[in-house]
């Protein structure tokens, strides 16, 4: 059955993690396990339709929100938090502990200052030198204790918020592996970059240092407060006066900042993608002379980036100096009221010296607070989408009670299958029926659009049917142990993808356990084995370092001696586009020939060459089967087929 799409997005259901596809890390995959379900299942925020838009990646470039939006995304932001601090909670709290009592410690000082001038001073005058003894070693045990519990909390945070990042980065990573095919279409790359390189660096600033700088700041001036009340409560209640402009103040730069932040995230998310598209792309940039206008788009995105970075930082600019002109305003008002009431003999001398002290160093900390409230800011807005980005659920996902097929015959079955990519979208695959028997080489044909590489991706179960029915060996693949489907249905892309490392670590991926001598007779049934023999350092070359770099027909070879060592029931292959030069061409036909073997196989095919090798052809066309038949028989039936059959002729020439 297809899903509902959520979020607007294209795609009933989208490629779960278990991808029969070889250039796909099995190791990570294997790690799949270790993802916490409730971000797996997206249990995190609770069921509301109200706040489905916003469910997952979908409410990421919103920027206005109304409070209950709000509150929305940020329940599942501390939930996430919340998640996270599994395992270091008890750390947390010693940390906590330790932060308290080291500003407890620090904001005593005034009033051991106090002390000292108006108890211990007039004993000295006395001649009473131990007068000045129990403040001075009071101070000394009070700068110690501060000293040495800052760095104790200083070395927790960091371990704690380590820890935390460590979690959350390998949940990204493989969150993002594991979501579907149509999510990765719509997400693009430079967004999930993005997400893993600047919120993550965004969550670290606030870990590392701005939490503890934030919660020590709050402490030492509730603790400071309350050494000015402990002083003189009417010196306290200048405070009180001077907070009420400060609460707004702070109101009107959290709203603000929060809308500014969200907005410099979505900008420089955009400038990333735009740089990650150019790069990878870069060939057809440089192909097409794009140069100039993808610099000119860039330049465009920068500046908005600046620009909201500017009006960002901006905000911060008016709050700061308006703090510190608060703050010393506060101070003359202390030492002018304070001043008076010495004279008057309301208050001693040691209390006002105290009360100017913790008075200056009340707000000392606003600063460092309104710094890194931005800090706070830019996590917040990075959290709400890493969130959201693992509240991404799987579409395509393993059935409860799934059957098992321990070894496959390799027989194909489409019955009645229709296949939609949205559901409000055209029908691309039309009640298909279709069988392939165990062993069969199937070449599919068609023009572009006819729905060849969606046919082959139900068979990798990349999404699935939407009516009818796909089976292997009799098994619905929705209802086969999505290993097994793994293990008996391999598909070979058409970028051949080689991954960083060595010629065996690329031909063992699908079986990284593999001994060397099956991956040599992998390499060798396919006919790489002599040119990588060639290579500088054989199957141990590095295919990234000089002289392991391979050719676009060499690397169809390693993706062919992939699928051989893997050994699948069931073959799917996008044949690459790309025309290789006649020897290479001749050896990859060889090398697809020794592949094929007596496994079914289902190849969309650009080369004459390889329908050629064929048993059976399908023209595809408007997503239904026009013509099914052998290579001979098509031509002699003179439709689709044997047009392109001549076409081919002409051009490349028949390779038979
Ligand atoms: N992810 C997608 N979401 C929505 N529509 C899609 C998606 N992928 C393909 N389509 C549409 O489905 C139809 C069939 O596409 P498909 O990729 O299967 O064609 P194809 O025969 O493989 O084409 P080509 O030879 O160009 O690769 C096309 O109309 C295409 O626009």
């Amino acid at each position: 059955m297809a899903e509902t799409p959520r979020n607007g997005r294209r795609g009933p259901a989208r490629r779960n993690e278990q991808v029969p596809d070889f250039d796909v890390d099995p190791v990570a995959a294997t790690t799949r396990t270790s993802v916490p379900e409730a971000i797996r299942h997206g249990s995190f925020s609770p069921s509301d339709p109200r706040f489905d838009h916003l469910r997952g990646t979908a409410g990421e470039e919103q920027i206005d929100m109304d409070k209950e939006e709000r509150k929305f995304i940020r329940r599942r932001s501390w939930k996430l938090l919340v998640h996270l601090s599994r395992g270091v909670r008890l750390k947390l709290l010693i940390t906590a502990l330790f932060v308290m009592v080291a500003q407890a410690a620090q904001a005593a000082t005034p009033l051991i200052i106090a002390w000292a001038i108006d108890w211990g001073l007039p004993r000295m005058i006395d001649g009473q030198t131990s007068g000045m003894i129990l403040p001075g070693v009071s101070y000394v045990a009070a700068a110690v204790i501060a000293g040495v519990l800052t760095w104790a909390y200083t070395r927790m945070t960091a371990e704690v918020s380590q820890q935390m990042l460590f979690t959350l980065r390998g949940e990204v990573f493989r969150k993002t592996q594991h979501l579907s095919l149509d999510f990765h279409e719509d997400y693009t790359s430079g967004k999930v970059i993005s997400r893993q390189t600047s919120d993550l660096e965004s969550l670290r600033e606030l870990l590392d240092q701005g939490i503890s700088s934030l919660v020590s700041g709050l402490m030492f001036m509730s603790f400071t407060a309350i050494s000015i009340v402990i002083l003189d409560w009417r010196s306290g209640l200048l405070l009180v006066a001077a907070a009420v402009p400060i609460v707004f103040l702070g109101r009107w730069y959290q709203r603000r900042s929060e809308v500014a932040y969200r907005q410099t995230r979505i900008s420089s998310a955009r400038m990333i993608v735009h740089f990650v598209e150019t790069m990878t792309g870069i060939r057809a940039v440089q192909a097409f002379r794009r140069e100039t206008s993808r610099s000119r788009q860039y330049d465009r995105l920068a500046r908005n980036y600046r620009n909201d970075m500017v009006r960002s930082l901006g905000l911060f600019g008016i709050l700061q100096p308006a703090l510190l002109a608060l703050g010393n305003l506060t101070v003359a008002a202390v030492l002018v009221w304070g001043g008076f009431r010495v004279l008057q003999g309301d208050l001693e001398v040691g209390v006002l010296v105290a009360l100017l002290l913790a008075t200056k160093r009340v707000f000392q900390p606003l600063d460092m607070i309104a710094m890194f409230y931005n800090a706070l800011q830019s996590a917040t807005a990075a959290l709400e989408k890493v969130s959201g980005l693992l509240e991404e659920k799987p579409t395509i996902t393993e059935d409860p009670e799934p059957e098992h097929l321990d070894e496959s015959r390799g027989e194909v079955e489409f019955s009645q299958a229709e296949f939609r990519y949205s559901a409000e979208g055209p029908v691309v695959l039309h009640e298909m029926d279709l069988h392939i028997p165990a062993g069969q080489t199937v070449a599919v044909v068609g023009r572009t659009g006819a729905g060849k590489s969606t046919l082959v991706k139900l068979l990798a179960r990349f999404y699935d049917v939407t009516a009818g029915s796909l089976t292997l060996d009799g098994v619905d693949v929705r209802k086969l142990a999505v290993a097994d489907h793994h293990r008996h249905v391999a598909m070979v892309t058409q970028e051949a993808f080689l991954f960083s490392g060595t010629i065996t670590e690329n031909i063992a991926l699908g079986r990284p356990e593999a001994p060397q001598e099956e991956v040599v007779a992998a390499a060798r049934a396919v006919g790489a084995h002599a040119f990588i023999m060639d290579l500088p350092e054989g199957y141990e070359t590095d295919v990234n370092k000089r002289g392991g770099r391979l050719s676009a027909g060499q690397r169809q070879l390693i993706s062919f001696a992939r699928a051989f060592l893997a050994d699948p029931a069931v073959l799917i292959l996008d044949e690459a586009t790309s025309s290789l030069d006649l020897p290479s061409e001749q050896l990859v036909q060889q090398g697809l020939q020794r592949l094929l073997g007596h496994r079914t196989a289902l190849i969309i095919a650009h080369r004459l060459s390889t329908v050629a090798i064929a048993d059976r052809v399908l023209v595809v066309d408007e997503g239904r089967v026009v013509e099914d038949g052998s290579p001979a028989e098509l031509i002699a039936d003179g439709g689709y087929y044997a047009k392109l059959h001549a076409a081919w002729e002409a051009t490349m020439g028949s390779p038979n």
